[in-house]
């Protein structure tokens, strides 16, 4: 089996768990279940976002521990200040080292935040409403279009939005209405090597509206500032931060020559 399959199986375990434990009205019952949520999308085509959706990461199955005793409320905080456009937290705790309070730290900040997970149910996207995300990932790779199109509208009746993440042209089919933010992953989650250039040739192929991210490997300006002029106006990035000394200083750096490069 490989990595994904292997994630979605303990995932559907964990949803199955959790059930059991707390209700969807407890659920809905939680202060943040009702707080406004806020836009990614108006936040990415905002004049002058860096479109840097940044990622709070400790550790990943392709590199192991990046940065395993990270400090959530240090790390979300200097993102946010230094002018990232939304923030990704990862919410898996066992592949990732990742949990929902880090996700309810980093709701202090007045960004939106995606919640990365492997959501395979609707319950999570009720429990990522409940911890204060404001938008979900959903993955081609682990979904069926009908499944994409099923949860995507779901997460929009409830007032989230959704990046529908794309690794291969097979994975078109999986676009549906509820669907406009369209992420490319450059790294394959199966065999975990990066791409940079899988981003450009997906985009093309991509319905003229959509939002589109790159996601994954991306490290220097360079990266940026040619996503941006083939139509990217988002940059989802963990790694190339998390693993730096001095993430927050490393962040405000980036972000500072990346001004100066547009
Ligand atoms: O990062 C991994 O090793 C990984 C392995 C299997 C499934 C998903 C994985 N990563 C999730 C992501 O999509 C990345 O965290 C995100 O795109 C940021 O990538 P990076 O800048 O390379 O940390």
């Amino acid at each position: 089996m490989n990595i994904l399959d292997t994630i979605v199986v303990h995932k559907k375990a964990e949803v199955a768990t959790r059930k059991s434990q707390t209700s969807i009205k407890e659920l809905e019952a939680r202060p943040a279940f009702s707080i406004p949520v806020r836009s990614l999308s108006d936040s990415l085509l905002q004049e002058g976002s860096t479109g840097i959706i940044a990622e709070f990461k400790r550790k990943s199955p392709s590199k192991g521990f990046i940065k395993e005793h990270a400090n959530v409320n240090e790390i979300t905080t200097a993102y946010t200040q230094h002018g990232a456009a939304a923030l990704s937290v990862l919410t898996d705790e066992k592949f990732f080292g990742g949990s929902d309070e880090d996700l309810m730290q980093a709701r202090k900040n007045d960004i939106p935040i995606l919640r990365k997970d492997f959501i395979v149910d609707e319950y999570q996207i009720v429990e990522a409403k409940s911890i204060g995300a404001d938008v979900i990932l959903l993955i081609a790779a682990c979904l069926t279009p009908q499944e994409v199109k099923h949860l995507a509208e779901f997460a929009r009746s409830l007032g989230l939005q959704t990046i529908l993440e794309l690794h291969a042209e097979e994975e078109l089919a999986h676009i549906c209405d509820a669907t406009s933010i369209v992420g490319i992953n450059n790294r394959d989650l199966k065999t975990f090597k990066v791409d940079i250039e899988r981003s450009l040739r997906m985009a093309e192929k991509l319905p003229a509206h959509t939002i589109k991210i790159a996601e994954s490997g991306i490290s220097s300006i360079e990266n940026i500032v040619l996503f941006r002029k083939n139509g990217f106006k988002g940059f989802l990035i963990g790694e190339h931060f998390m693993k730096q000394a001095d993430t927050p200083a490393a962040f405000a750096a980036f972000v500072q020559e990346l001004q100066s490069a547009l």
